[in-house]
């Protein structure tokens, strides 16, 4: 059994993290950390913990808590990490980070996309980008893990395979993405209030947004050149969810009988299922099929599926995801199974809801 220690409890990422590790075999939370609650019992602010969680709400000391714990997440805004991680924390415990502190190499891209000065980059380059299926053994005697990004996790997950085996033409790729209110966290602005989003539906970040050098980073290590995409995240009203719809031009491709032609869509499909069959909480959906959030819902799966149009030699990628879960608090998990040896999918096997 280890200890845990989360700093940002009190958050919908942090609250999702306490959710899913109640229900882990090998983990205790010891430390339910606020900035804002600090001496209130969690379960009031909370509710649905009530009767459940008896703790009240500790500080954000992660020196102390770097003594207590085995791992310690932080699911806290960008830059608050960043600003108090020392070497001395470090060398007592795990660290994996729901926030974009440490997901980005080059510190000049992050402190342009994110407008904030990095307070310790000398981290960076030893932080493992938290995307299991892609980087699942470099785990191995990692101290500090970087979880993806909610948009970034389903846009990747969705594009990778294609990228990577040089399918597509990336300079073609557009990404177009849809999330839920609650992927903008329990402290949101005005924008996020519901009469501002109820029967409403807005693109926002248009051509800004930060998760666009996150998504470039690691789809240009898949194919090994540098890559620009063009993201356009949409708030919608719904609680939970993340659907993204991609597209891009085909490439042609050498068939066995010699001649050169688009690839087919068995072709992809299959191609999706070599990537995939052997992941857990990647589900290839069957041809016709499109991925839905609702399907996803309270989760860790990631559905995906294609349709390649032939009148315009473009692909169609999708996949949906539910942005606390396998965007935040899930994949978080995830990754600390690969970290400390259990099973990947201890505490994970979560049937999604419906309706
Ligand atoms: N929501 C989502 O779907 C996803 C979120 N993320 C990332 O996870 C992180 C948390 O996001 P989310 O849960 O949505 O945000 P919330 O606004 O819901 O929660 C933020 C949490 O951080 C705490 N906090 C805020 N400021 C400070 C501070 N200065 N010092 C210590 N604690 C502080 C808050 O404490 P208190 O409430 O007690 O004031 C709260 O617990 C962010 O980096 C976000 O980008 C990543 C993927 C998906
Ligand atoms: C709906 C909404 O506002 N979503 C957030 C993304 C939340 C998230 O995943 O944040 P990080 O990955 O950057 O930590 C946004 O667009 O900023």
């Amino acid at each position: 059994m280890i200890k845990a220690g989360i700093i940002g409890a009190t958050g919908y990422a942090g609250g999702e993290l306490v959710r899913l590790l109640l229900g882990h075999k090998e983990v205790e939370i010891v430390w339910y950390g606020s900035r804002s609650y600090v001496d209130e019992k969690y379960a009031h602010v909370y509710r649905n913990m009530f009767d459940i969680v008896d703790a009240t709400c500790l500080d954000d000391n992660l020196q102390e808590l770097a003594r207590q714990v085995d791992v310690i997440f932080t699911a806290t805004p960008q830059g608050y990490l960043a600003s108090i991680l020392t070497e001395e924390i470090l060398s007592q415990v795990k660290i994996i980070d729901l926030s974009a502190d440490y997901r980005i190499k080059d510190v000049a891209t992050y402190e342009k996309w994110y407008g904030i000065t990095h307070k310790s980059p000398q981290f960076i380059e030893e932080a493992v980008y938290g995307l299991c299926e892609i980087n699942r053994d470099k785990m191995q005697g990692v101290r500090l893990v970087a979880n993806p990004g909610c948009y970034t996790t389903c846009s990747i997950l969705t594009t990778y395979p294609f990228v990577k085996e040089g399918l597509i033409d990336h300079h073609t790729l557009i990404v177009d993405a849809k999330s839920g209110t609650s992927g903008a966290g329990r402290g949101a602005k005005v924008q996020n209030l519901f009469c501002e989003v109820n029967e409403n539906m807005k693109a926002y970040g248009v051509a800004t947004h930060r998760h666009t050098p996150e998504i470039e980073e690691q789809l240009g290590y898949a194919c090994g050149e540098d890559v620009t995409i063009s993201f356009t995240p949409h708030l919608v009203p719904m609680n939970r969810g993340i659907l993204v719809t991609a597209y891009a031009s085909l490439k042609k491709v050498a068939y066995p009988d010699g001649h050169v032609d688009y690839p087919t869509e068995d072709m992809l499909l299959d191609v999706y299922h070599k990537y995939y069959d052997k992941e857990y909480f990647v589900r290839v959906l069957e041809a016709g099929m499109t991925p839905e959030t609702k399907w996803v819902e309270g989760s860790n799966f990631v559905d995906v599926c294609l349709k390649v149009d032939p009148r315009t030699h473009r692909v169609i990628l999708m996949g949906a995801l539910d942005n606390l879960v396998k965007g935040a608090a899930g994949q978080a998990v995830q990754n600390m199974n690969l970290l400390f040896g259990f099973k990947e999918q201890e505490g994970l096997e979560l049937v999604p809801m419906f309706p």
